[in-house]
């Protein structure tokens, strides 16, 4: 323990000691290119946190500068307080999961998962145990003689899962490790992450540009864009406290209008209320007229494109989710259009 002086000091120990990952003024480039901008952000112990952007936005550099697979041109990196950036990536403590299974085809399920405790020189007499707990934490008790081409993609995955996690690592990165899965699947193993997560008390540090997936897993979501850090913050605040313009048109359907005073006004598509007149609007603050340009059904909603003359025929985006109020409107047919003032967002120019 360091010495402790005054409250500040006090405040700051007990501050490091839960917190997990610290990347400090981090910046990474290539050949001139910027892949990561002056990347600072703090993680405390036990969270999961989704660096989320779209392609090319720096998340699976600050991944896996994070890792060790790379050294930052400039800034530090803080792993439970010390400093990694001469830290080799096998001496870190992180498990990691890959989209691109990195399996032993050739090995067991059990086989793979007991790997990295042999690597590290486990006592023998204890793997197995640990093999079988591990196994069983992902839901393939019963599957350790299984090989590997034996097992579907959602059990391949569970295994990757269960070798990153059986060393009891203080750090478990993934890259975007259930893009190549369907859907349903896909879904399903984010809730498994989740659970497995909040079982382990593992920090966990996931990349994706999945925004449902970023906001149905995570503690936290960092959003990137361009190797910037724009926002970290708590799934709900990023979704109704967008920190920008960007932030808020790539998480969530939402429609931009020019702010008279400048900058610009958002509005979500699902606080936009649609009806066949006024009248049948409730609570709105805000009216106008518009006529559908496009309506596609999506099952429990119909998504539509409303043109709106009164302000130059911009194209709202609407969610209807009460079909059986009035029906679907077709394309062509007059709607009002109803929000409210305190639903619109405001960014600065
Ligand atoms: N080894 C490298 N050498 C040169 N440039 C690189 C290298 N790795 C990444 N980059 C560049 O750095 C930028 C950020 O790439 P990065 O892979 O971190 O993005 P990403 O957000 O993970 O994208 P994706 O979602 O497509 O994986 C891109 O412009 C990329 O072309």
């Amino acid at each position: 323990m360091p010495a402790v002086d005054t409250k500040a000091d006090f405040d700051n120990a007990a501050k490091a000691d839960t917190i997990a990952v610290s990347v400090k003024d981090v910046d990474m480039v290539y050949d001139g290119i910027h892949a990561v901008r002056s990347a600072s952000f703090d993680l405390e112990t036990g969270k999961f946190l989704t660096i989320l952007g779209p392609s090319g936005s720096g998340k699976t550099t600050l991944l896996r500068l994070i890792a060790g697979f790379q050294r930052p041109t400039r800034g530090e990196i803080f792993i439970n307080g010390a400093a990694v950036s001469t830290v080799p990536p096998h001496r870190r403590s992180i498990g990691m999961v890959f989209q691109k299974l990195a399996l032993f085809p050739h090995m067991t399920a059990a086989e793979n998962v007991a790997f990295p405790l042999k690597m590290r020189r486990t006592d023998a007499r204890q793997i197995p145990a640990r093999v079988e707990r591990y196994l069983d934490m992902v839901r393939l008790g019963g599957y350790g003689a299984r090989r590997v081409h034996e097992l579907s993609g959602g059990q391949q995955q569970r295994v990757a899962i269960a070798r990153a996690l059986v060393f009891e690592p203080d750090l478990l990165l993934l890259d975007e490790p259930l893009a190549a899965l369907d859907r349903k699947l896909r879904e399903e193993m984010q809730l498994e992450f989740r659970r497995i997560q909040r079982e382990l008390g593992v920090t966990t540090i996931n990349v994706t540009h999945d925004q449902r997936e970023a906001l149905v897993v995570s503690d936290e979501i960092i959003v990137m864009n361009g190797g910037e850090i724009l926002q970290k913050a708590q799934p709900a605040d990023t979704y109704r406290k967008p920190a920008n313009a960007f932030v808020a048109n790539f998480i969530g359907v939402t429609n931009f209008l020019d702010a008279p005073q400048g900058g610009t006004r958002a509005i979500r598509a699902e606080r936009v209320q649609i009806a066949p007149t006024h009248a049948e609007l409730s609570g709105c603050d805000t009216i106008v007229d518009g006529i559908v340009a496009d309506a596609i059904f999506e099952g429990e909603r119909v998504v539509y494109e409303i043109s709106v003359a009164s302000m130059g025929n911009v194209l709202l985006r609407v969610f209807d989710h009460d079909l059986a109020a009035h029906g679907q409107f077709v394309a062509g047919t007059a709607v009002s259009l109803g929000w409210n003032a305190r639903d619109v967002l405001y960014f600065n120019p």
